[in-house]
């Protein structure tokens, strides 16, 4: 058990308005500590009226300066530590509204630098995971909102929530032992880090999409997003469970200062209830002796209750903006950190029997328990032992007798007639080995006559004779092996032959040819028993190789190339005749199956195991170990090395060219976001994130869709937009540029491979002749130079791989954030839009009390620049078309436009309004879309098409655009 008080840190907002005095200092031996000098125009506002200055400890308080990765190193890594070893914990943000709470948790909206502690701990825990191979953890994520006192679900995936209500409600459950239970909640498994990053963006997303009309979701609402853990040791019952909380408070802000009323007022309560009811909580674990703390007042304490005064390692983040006007806000927030400090929590490991095992344990006592009730009970049972019983027993008979162990036990059960025969068994062996040492046959005949004892006499070798054939049949696959093995060595022999250039000497080389080319019979099994003993040792059994080598490359690689070359596969097997095995087994004599291992200087390693795969393909370490992230699983990664290695780069090149490909449609969408058309069918697949959101959405007719697009360019996000789809850009090529450079190196590693086993044959070659010209000598200097060179192109390549790891995440990173901004942008258009639409209505109605009924006009309505108020799509469904009414007057020619109720009759337009239609014509489209923005437009100067619908939506976007540019001012360009 871990006693530990709640730690606090201070953050400060930068900020570029006047800021309020105040000093941090770093070097106290308790912490930091901040301290605010109020001036004296505010000493006698809502603070205080005599205090000055106000000193406050935290455990560290981080300036204004302090970047994301700093925060998350000092408070979020030695918390995410404690969740791995099995504590909980939690971090919590307080603050008032844009002190930086969600920027703290979950990070800013833009760059990938600013990701908080959220998005980071995820990465970093991943990166553990992968660090300690030897465990096995399991990822699981929930994300709640609590809003009103009532919690939603984040991680609703229907992606149908347009409002707060449209999410899952959770409700809050406990049971007898007091333990919450959060019903409707979804929790779900993450495999990796990509897909524990789509959830968090799935949580922001809904939230961002549901958030109340009245305000920002993120001030008025608390967000607890969870990460659960579970760690196991393999093959232990033993579990830990633990629970990481990331908690974005809502603002903190006092009531009495937001001067809120109506629904926000009510809202705001709420919050300050629930922070009010946290605060009690709070007050009330700070203060000795008190017993009752009140968790059930509110939603958020409740969730919240173990990690205050409970099973946790807690943290609580307070941030404040120092503008002076927050001043006091920042001082109340202080105050409550140091209440916070005065909390004990008691952390204990969370460690439990894995339940499945538990259970299995548990039978395993009760079958031994009811044996031996049997054996006191003298319970028996009658009938003869079967065939196969008899079989099993002798071999346990003879495993345990052959066991050198004193203290092996025969395990039997409760079974009399099982105990008895084993006896037996037993007798008959001791009786065997007298007789065998006496040379008489003056052992005990075998209790003979009993038809019990000739059954077993039968059965048994029964039994000898099925083994024996299955040992036959083992043989015949072996011999079949080391025939096709021969082949291929004969082969290689001869092709190596072929190009050793340099042996002219005739002899030699048939000499050489012919012991490749001898019968299979008695010298080629001694060549391959010498290999055997060579390389694979006496308990050589079984080549069975396998990812995950623990020998050191350069190691593994020389031995390689020392070794004859030669493959085993299960098609090698299944080609006898024989039933194929699932490896191919060379047993050896003593019948047992070990895995292949050899010796290294001492060191025992055992050797990978790469099921169907030739043995001179193996693994290059380094490289697996980089290529075991999800992104590069689809490339058979694990297979570097000889001719797989070819393909594992391969495999690279095109992962990496398939993420620039997706990346360049990605910035294709980015900076058109997959509006065009509403066709969501052309969203990349896997990359649907945002396009999930914009299916919801009705499809886009033709106007609105290029209102859309100038709405874009209009947006506050578009710079984003802008600079993300650059950074993309720049990072997917040089993701390209890496994959050029990975391929050279794999190349180059290749060639010298190649020319290093060339080299050994050659020596080799020189060995078997004579000719060895450097007498024998251990060390070759160019071989020597040629694994120098391997080695250094190798970490190149490692190197390079590294890096186009840590671009992966970045470039994963910019993508959602970019999504996030697509589906921001979408959901402010909608209501843009329809907030034009309501203005339509309004100034219909005004028209249709000016003119009288809508039936009777037949022009179209200009807007005076400012007037908000047109047609939208949605509206124009349900406008009345009169059948062909023609405009009367000559110049107008739209004749065939449909007839809108909301439009001004058009002898009211002014006749310049011609001309500048005109004009606009012929220039470019963003400067039509300027004029038309800047004059006075009539209906018929708008080229329409005829079709009702569309036309209704040019003349929508017309006016649409009209408001929003008399909204952003006039003199405002537009691009
Ligand atoms: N340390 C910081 N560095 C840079 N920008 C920051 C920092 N802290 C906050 N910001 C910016 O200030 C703005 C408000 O921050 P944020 O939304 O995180 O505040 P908040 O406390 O979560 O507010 P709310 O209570 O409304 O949710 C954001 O635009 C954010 O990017």
């Amino acid at each position: 058990m871990v006693k530990q008080t709640i730690q606090i840190f201070g953050r400060i907002k930068p900020t570029n308005k006047t800021a309020a005095v105040y000093s941090v200092n770093h070097e106290e031996e308790t912490g930091g500590s901040l301290e605010f000098l109020v001036p004296r125009d505010l000493a006698d506002g809502i603070v205080n009226h005599k205090r000055e200055n106000y000193k406050f400890r935290f455990r560290k308080v981080f300036e204004q300066h302090i970047k994301q990765d700093v925060i998350f190193e000092d408070i979020a890594k030695p918390v995410a530590e404690s969740v791995l070893a099995g504590y909980n914990g939690t971090i919590f943000a307080y603050g008032q509204t844009g002190s930086g709470k969600t920027f703290t948790i979950t990070g800013g909206a833009e760059r990938y630098v600013d990701r908080g502690i959220i998005p980071r701990t995820l990465s970093y825990l991943y990166e553990r995971f992968n660090q300690e191979g030897s465990m096995m953890y399991t990822m699981h994520i929930s994300y709640l909102e609590i809003y009103n006192e009532v919690g939603y679900d984040l991680l609703d995936s229907r992606y149908e929530a347009s409002r707060l209500e449209d999410l899952p409600k959770v409700m809050i459950l406990e049971d007898t032992e007091q333990n919450i239970h959060l019903k409707n909640l979804s929790v779900r498994q993450s495999g990796n880090e990509e897909e524990a990053l789509n959830l968090l963006f799935l949580g922001d997303t809904n939230r961002m999409i549901a958030e109340t009309p009245m305000n920002q979701a993120s001030t008025r609402s608390h967000c607890v997003f969870t990460i659960h853990l579970c760690r196991r040791e393999p093959g232990s019952a033993t579990l830990r469970r633990s629970k990481l909380h990331l908690v974005d408070l809502a603002g903190s802000d006092r009531v009495s200062k937001t001067g809120l009323d109506g629904q926000l007022l009510t809202e705001a309560k709420y919050i300050n209830l629930s922070l009010h009811y946290l605060e009690q909580v709070i007050i009330a674990l700070s203060e000795k002796n008190r017993s009752h703390i009140p968790y059930r007042n509110s939603m958020l304490t409740s969730v919240l209750r173990d990690s205050l005064g409970g099973n946790c390692m807690t943290t609580m983040i307070a941030t404040m903006a120092v503008d002076k006007r927050n001043l006091d806000e920042s001082i109340s927030t202080c105050r409550f950190a140091q209440r916070v400090a005065l909390i004990k929590n008691e952390a204990i490991l969370n460690e439990e029997l894995d339940p499945a095992l538990l259970i299995a344990r548990l039978r395993r006592e009760i079958q031994f328990l009811n044996e031996e009730l049997a054996i006191v009970t003298g319970e028996q049972r009658q009938e003869q032992l079967t065939a196969e019983e008899i079989q099993k027993l002798g071999e346990l008979v003879k495993a345990f007798l052959n066991d050198p162990d004193p203290d092996v036990t025969l395990s039997l059960g409760p079974d009399m007639r099982k105990i008895q025969h084993c006896f037996f068994l037993m007798k008959s062996v001791i009786l065997d080995k007298k007789g065998a040492k006496t040379g008489r046959s003056d052992q005990q005949p075998l209790p003979t006559g009993s038809r019990e004892n000739s059954q077993i006499s039968n059965s048994s070798s029964t039994a000898e004779l099925t083994k024996l054939n299955e040992m036959l049949k083992q043989r015949d696959n072996e011999i079949s092996i080391l025939v096709r093995i021969l082949k291929k060595e004969k082969e290689r022999a001869d092709d190596a032959i072929a190009r050793l250039a340099y042996i002219t000497d005739a002899k030699v080389l048939s000499s050489l040819k012919s012991s490749s080319t001898q019968p299979v019979s008695q010298p080629k099994e001694t060549n391959m028993e010498t290999f055997f003993k060579n390389y694979g040792g006496k308990g050589f059994t079984r080549l069975h190789l396998r990812k995950g080598n623990k020998t050191s490359s350069a190691d593994y690689s020389e031995r390689m190339f020392r070794m004859p070359q030669f493959s085993i596969r299960k098609a090698d097997i299944s080609a006898t005749g024989h039933a194929p095995q699932p490896y191919p087994v060379l047993q050896n004599n003593e019948g047992d199956n070990k895995t292949f291992t050899e010796d290294h200087g001492g060191k025992v390693s055992t050797v990978p195991q790469l099921e169907e795969q030739h043995v001179d393909t193996l693994p290059m370490d380094q490289r697996e170990e980089v290529c075991t992230g999800s992104w590069f699983s689809e490339g058979n990664l694990n297979s570097f090395g000889g001719d797989q290695e070819g393909q594992a780069s391969t495999a690279v090149q095109l992962k990496v060219e398939n993420m620039v490909t997706l990346l360049s449609e990605d910035h294709k969408v980015s900076t058109m976001p997959q509006f065009r058309g509403e066709n969501t069918e052309t969203v990349p697949a896997g990359r649907g994130r945002a396009g999930q959101y914009m299916k919801r959405g009705s499809k886009l007719s033709m106007g609105k869709q290029e209102a859309f697009e100038i709405f874009i360019r209009d947006h506050e996000e578009h710079q984003t937009i802008e600079e993300n789809s650059n950074i993309l850009k720049e990072r997917s090529d040089e993701a390209r540029r890496l994959g050029e450079q990975l391929k050279g190196a794999r190349n180059r590693i290749t060639e010298l491979k190649k020319q290093l086993e060339t080299r050994r044959r050659q020596r080799a070659a020189q060995a078997v002749t004579g000719n060895d010209t450097q007498d024998g000598e251990e060390n070759d200097p160019l071989e020597e130079s040629l694994c120098k060179q391997i080695k250094q192109e190798k970490v190149t390549y490692n190197s390079n791989l590294g890096r186009l790891k840590a671009l992966r995440t970045e470039i994963e990173h910019l993508q959602l954030l970019m999504d996030r901004v697509k589906v921001k942008i979408q959901k402010d258009f909608l209501k843009w839009w329809s907030q034009e639409a309501l203005n339509l209505q309004e100034s219909e109605s005004e028209t249709e009390a000016k003119y009288g009924s809508t039936s009777q006009n037949e022009t179209l309505q200009p807007s005076s620049p400012g007037t908000p108020g047109f047609c939208s799509p949605e509206l124009s469904s349900t406008m009345k078309e009169s059948p062909s009414k023609q405009d009367t007057n000559p110049d107008h020619s739209v004749s065939s436009a449909p007839e809108l109720s909301c439009l001004e009759p058009i002898d009211k337009l002014p006749a310049p309004v011609w001309s500048a239609w005109n004009k606009s014509q012929e220039e470019s489209k963003n400067s039509y879309w300027r004029d038309l923005s800047t004059t006075t437009l009539t209906s018929s100067s708008i080229p329409l098409t005829g079709d009702q619908e569309v036309d209704s939506d040019i003349l929508a976007f017309v006016m649409a655009r009209k408001n929003l540019l008399s909204r952003i001012g006039p003199g405002k360009d537009v691009k």
